[in-house]
């Protein structure tokens, strides 16, 4: 279990404020960061994992500053970012390289346990059964399940998504964002994830931090989520079935593998 927290964290590009005195905590909690585009998700993602330096302010994880990268701190992009020409499995245990590897040494590197954890991280995304086919011949929404696989490799204690499954159509977004809740769940992490849809925000998140202008408009739980809310974070936007929360869509259980699943 892990608690991060973010201190009056500021960053400006030159004359644009990003963010701007953002202060929370976060603990042992999946917390979806909303925000219309440009309010400043991407920085303070970027800003938490070393990729961007803040101008002010301190983010603290466990209690101890991160400074720069992170092994700590696992990453799954919008664009996933796999390696295309190999499989899921190889693209899996990537998330344990160090900077000095290659993937040529990769596989003679990694001892059992951590082959066995990429197989395990790859039954956790339900996708075991598909370890050794290559990701450019698996769909938008298996390569994202890749990613996350690969992030779990890692250990992180914190796993942050930026825009996870902006890409991936609704029932293909809904399906990710199940296993990366149930990830995030058997690992015990605490998760913070960006996204631009708020129904699937609503279905999945147990806790809502909504910025605007760089500012921090708002840090609620599921019932302080209100159309209202939304509103007045992104103006005038579909928020139908925030009020109705309906249960999000069954994973299959690690024991039983999804066979040939398309999402
Ligand atoms: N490298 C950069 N140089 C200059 N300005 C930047 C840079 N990165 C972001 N910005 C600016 O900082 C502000 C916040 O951008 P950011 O990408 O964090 O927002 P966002 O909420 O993630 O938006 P989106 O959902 O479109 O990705 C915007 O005004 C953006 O133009």
């Amino acid at each position: 279990m892990s608690t991060l927290t973010i201190e009056n964290l500021t960053k400006e590009y030159g004359d644009v404020t990003a963010l701007e005195d953002v202060s929370f905590e976060i603990d042992d909690e999946f917390v979806v960061l909303l925000g219309e585009s440009g309010a400043g998700k991407s920085t303070l993602l970027r800003c938490i994992n070393g990729l961007t330096e803040p101008t002010s302010g301190e983010i603290r994880l466990d209690g101890e500053p991160i400074v720069g990268s992170q092994p700590d701190v696992g990453m799954i992009f919008q664009q996933h970012n796999l390696v295309e020409g190999l499989s899921a499995y190889v693209n899996a245990l990537t998330g344990s390289l160090n900077s000095s590897s290659t993937f040529e040494s990769l596989l003679q590197q990694q001892d059992r346990s951590t082959k066995k954890d990429a197989l395990e991280a790859l039954e956790t995304v339900g996708l075991l059964d598909e370890a050794h086919q290559h990701v450019s011949q698996m769909s938008g929404g298996q390569q994202q399940r890749v990613g996350i696989a690969r992030a779990l490799v890692q250990d992180p204690r914190l796993v942050l998504a930026d825009e996870p499954v902006a890409s991936l159509d609704p029932s293909s977004a809904e399906t990710v964002m199940g296993y990366l809740k149930k990830a995030a769940g058997l690992h015990e992490v605490t998760a913070l994830v960006s996204l631009h849809q708020v129904n699937i925000a609503a279905h999945f998140g147990e806790r809502f931090i909504g910025l605007r202008d760089g500012q921090l408009l708002f840090d609620v739980d599921q019932d302080g989520l209100t159309p209202e809310l939304v509103d007045e974070l992104y103006g005038s936007v579909e928020t139908v079935g925030l009020a109705q929360q309906t249960d999000p869509p069954e994973i299959p259980s690690t024991d039983q593998p999804t066979l040939g699943a398309e999402t």
